[in-house]
C-alpha cells in the first residue's frame, strides 16, 4: 500500500507548529507490543495536520516497549542497564516504524535523541535548537526521544512529558499535546478511584492539583500524571497551551488543533517568560545551591529582586562564575534557579555581607548582586 500526500485532505488550523507527545501507553494500547494499526492512524492525523500548514514535532516513547517485544518480552532484572539495552534494541526498530509510517504520506522524518546534558549549557541548547528548526525549514518531521541508552541519572531528563516541554520550548511550538491512555487530568487517579472526576481546564498549577496528579498506573509508563504536569508547567510559563488527552480517542489530535475542548486544558500565561529565562526553567542541572534568608525569598518571589549576598545564609557545591544554581529558602525547598555572578568560593566568603563590604572581603568586586535578575527565575 502507498498512499500519497494528494490523496489526503488537509486540516486548516491557526496553529504553525505543535509538538505530540505520545505514552508508551498509547503506542501499546495498554499490551505489550508497539500497536502498528494504532500508530497508522496517528500518523494520518498528524499528516493531515502538516498538510494543513502546521509544522508537527512528535516526541516519542515506546524504545523500551519495541526493545522488549524485538527480544520476545525477555524476563530480565528491573534494573537500569537492562532497560537500556532495551532502549537500545528498540529505538531502532521505533524510529523504523515511524519512518515507515511517515514515508506512506509522503513525509520524512529526522531522528533527534536528547539527554538533559545536550540542553544544559545554553550553547549546546542553542545548537539542538538550530537541528529542529533545519528540520522543520526542510519539511522534516522531527522524532524526538531521550537518549536512553547513554543517559545516566546525571543526565537524563527522565521522562518523555518534561522532555517534550523541552522540545516545545526549543522550536517555539504554539501547543504542546501530551496523549496518554486516560481522558486528561483526573481529580484523582481514575484506575483506582472510578468516582475521580475529569479536569477540562487549568489556569494555574497549584499545589493542590500537583497533589492529585499520581505517578504511573502501569509498570510500562514513567511519570505517570505527575510529570505532565511538570511539562504542562514549563511549557505553560513559557507561553505555551498544553492539553492532555487520550491517545486512542477518536481524530484527538486533529480536535484538538481544531479548537475543540478534549480532555484537559492547560492556558498558556498571558506574559510568558523571556527565552534565557525559558532555558534556566527548563534545561540545566545546577552546580551548586544557595539558602536565602526570608528577606530575599520575598524579595525574589514577590519583587523580582536580583538576589545580594546579604540574603545568602548557606552555600553548597563549588560552582565557577557563570555556573546555574540552585536558590532555596530556609526548609530546603527550591525556589528559584540562577546564573551566579561569583563563583562559590568567593560568594562564601560575602555571604551576609552588605553590598559596600564585598571588595573588603575580596578585594575585588563583580558588582553588587549574587544572581542578577534578569539570570532568574522563580520555580
Ligand atoms: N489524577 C490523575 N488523572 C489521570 N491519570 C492519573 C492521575 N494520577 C495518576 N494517573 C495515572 O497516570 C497514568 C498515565 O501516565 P503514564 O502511565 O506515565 O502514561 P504514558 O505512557 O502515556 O506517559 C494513567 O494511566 C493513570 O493511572
Ligand atoms: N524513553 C522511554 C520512555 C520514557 C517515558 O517517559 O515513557 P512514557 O511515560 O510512556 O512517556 C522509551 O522510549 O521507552
Amino acid at each position: 500500500m502507498s498512499l500519497t500526500v494528494s490523496t489526503m485532505s488537509s486540516l486548516s488550523t491557526s496553529y504553525k507548529r505543535v509538538v505530540v507527545k505520545l505514552g508508551t501507553s498509547v503506542l501499546t494500547s495498554g499490551g505489550e507490543c508497539l500497536d502498528r494499526a494504532h500508530m497508522v492512524e496517528l500518523v494520518r492525523q498528524m499528516a493531515r495536520l502538516k498538510r494543513g500548514g502546521c509544522e508537527v514535532i512528535l516526541v516519542t516513547s515506546g524504545a523500551i516497549a519495541a526493545g522488549r517485544e524485538h527480544l520476545g518480552q525477555p524476563s530480565l532484572p528491573n534494573n537500569v542497564a537492562s532497560k537500556q539495552m532495551l532502549a537500545a534494541v528498540g529505538q531502532s526498530h521505533l524510529i523504523q516504524q515511524w519512518e515507515h509510517l511517515f514515508n506512506l504520506y509522503g513525509m520524512h522524518v529526522g531522528q533527534m535523541l536528547l539527554t538533559r546534558a545536550d540542553l544544559d549549557d545554553r550553547e549546546r541548547y542553542l545548537n539542538a535548537k538550530d537541528t529542529l528548526h533545519a528540520l522543520l525549514n526542510f519539511g522534516i518531521v522531527p522524532i524526538v526521544n531521550e537518549n536512553d541508552a547513554v543517559a545516566t541519572a546525571e543526565i537524563k531528563v527522565g521522562d518523555n512529558d518534561n522532555l517534550s516541554a523541552l522540545v516545545a520550548m526549543l522550536a517555539d511550538a504554539d501547543k504542546l499535546i501530551l496523549l496518554t491512555d486516560q481522558q486528561g487530568l483526573f481529580t484523582a487517579d481514575p484506575r483506582s478511584n472510578p468516582q475521580a472526576e475529569l479536569i477540562s481546564e487549568v489556569n494555574r498549577i497549584t499545589d493542590e492539583l500537583r497533589k492529585l496528579a499520581g505517578g504511573s498506573g502501569s509498570n510500562l509508563g514513567t511519570g505517570g500524571m505527575a510529570t505532565k504536569l511538570q511539562a504542562a508547567d514549563v511549557a505553560q510559563r513559557a507561553g505555551i497551551p498544553v492539553a492532555i488527552a487520550a491517545g486512542h480517542s477518536e481524530g484527538v489530535i486533529e480536535r484538538l488543533v481544531l479548537g475543540e475542548s478534549v480532555g484537559t486544558r492547560f492556558c498558556a500565561d498571558a506574559q510568558p517568560l523571556d527565552a534565557r529565562k525559558q532555558w534556566l526553567l527548563a534545561a540545566p542541572s545546577s552546580a551548586g545551591s544557595v539558602t536565602v534568608d526570608e528577606g530575599a525569598v520575598r524579595a525574589l518571589v514577590d519583587k523580582g529582586s536580583s538576589l545580594l549576598p546579604k540574603g545568602i545564609v548557606a552555600l553548597s557545591g563549588s560552582f565557577q562564575r557563570g555556573a546555574t544554581i540552585d536558590i532555596c529558602n530556609h526548609s530546603g525547598r527550591i525556589i528559584g534557579r540562577g546564573i551566579a555572578r561569583y563563583d562559590g568560593a568567593s560568594l562564601a566568603k560575602i555571604l551576609g555581607c552588605h553590598s559596600d563590604q564585598i571588595e573588603q572581603h575580596l578585594g575585588f568586586s563583580y558588582g553588587t548582586v549574587a544572581v542578577h535578575r534578569n539570570d532568574l527565575v522563580i520555580l
